[in-house]
């Protein structure tokens, strides 16, 4: 199947386009030899954004490490703006935030980190371009850090990195974003400013996958949840329907009419109005 162009891929203002910007279809992944994503299908549009959603170990930082080609598949299908996994290469047309971990150990400033979310746009053996320094210090702008250029990473707090690292992603100009708890350890404060600068690309034709334990602040982006629950999506829609399949779940669960496992009580937190 051709790779679609940009063009193809934007939204034209009304809406998401049709054409999946990625596809995740019946998808198995074993890691230490168990189950831990069982037939997932799921698929998120340009100018959509859509939240997976569900309790610790349910399989959503799996899901996005497979779906970007970091995790071997068991069973099933990814494609990436219309190809598929094994013969897409233009990855710079994906902005990557994993799950952050522990603080960096390198001593890089804040411009040097960011810097490295051009790279795949630039040719080789050619220096920095204006173009090149003004995305960096637009994006440091956008998140909030435009006064720390030239700090050492190292020395920021925890929610600083995370805002970093989102800049560094927004700097490559990507056509999918792709973020792991974008918001740990952000304060409300900037969790609004990422909702904000998120939102902005998002209508201008930006196709976002967001993993999030609480919606919170980002709920005024999400077009979508997918809700999983150990390893299998057990409802997908607009949060409001969500939050209603859940209520709905969690009444059972109380009259005893269905076996639910604990959870997911928490993950709609700060969303919509009860
Ligand atoms: N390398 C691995 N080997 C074996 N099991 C793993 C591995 N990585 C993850 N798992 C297991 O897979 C399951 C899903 O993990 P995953 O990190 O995808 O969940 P999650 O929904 O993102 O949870 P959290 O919100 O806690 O990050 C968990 O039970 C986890 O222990």
């Amino acid at each position: 199947m051709p790779l679609s162009s940009p063009a193809d891929s934007k939204s034209t203002g009304s809406g998401a386009s049709a054409d999946p910007v990625l596809r995740v279809e019946d998808l198995s992944v074993f890691l230490g030899g168990l189950p831990v994503l069982r037939g997932i299908s799921m698929s998120v549009r340009a100018g959509e954004a859509v939240a997976l959603l569900g309790g610790n170990g349910s399989g959503k930082s799996t899901l996005v490490r497979a779906a970007l080609g970091l995790l071997p598949v068991e069973r099933g299908s990814i494609s990436l703006f219309g190809s598929p996994l094994g013969t897409f290469r233009r990855w710079s047309r994906i902005g990557y935030v994993p799950q952050r971990s522990t603080a960096p150990a390198s001593g890089a400033t804040v411009a040097e980190v960011v810097s490295s979310g051009r790279l795949a746009l630039r040719k080789p053996f050619i220096p920095r371009s204006a173009k090149d320094k003004r995305a960096v210090h637009d994006a440091l702008e956008l998140v909030g850090m435009g006064g720390r250029a030239k700090s050492d990473v190292r020395e920021l707090s925890g929610g600083q990195q995370q805002r970093v690292l989102i800049a560094r992603a927004l700097a490559g100009e990507p056509e999918l974003l792709v973020l792991d708890e974008p918001t740990a350890g952000v304060d409300l404060e900037h969790q609004h400013v990422l909702a904000d600068v998120i939102s902005a690309r998002v209508n201008a034709g930006l196709a976002v996958v967001v993993v999030l334990h609480e919606v919170g602040p980002l709920t005024p982006l999400i077009d979508r949840g997918v809700l999983l629950r150990e390893g299998r999506v057990i409802a997908q829609g607009p949060l409001a329907e969500l939050q209603h399949t859940t209520g709905q779940l969690l009444a059972h669960r109380r009259t005893g009419h269905e076996h639910v496992d604990p959870e997911p009580e928490g993950w709609l937190e700060g969303t919509v109005d009860h």
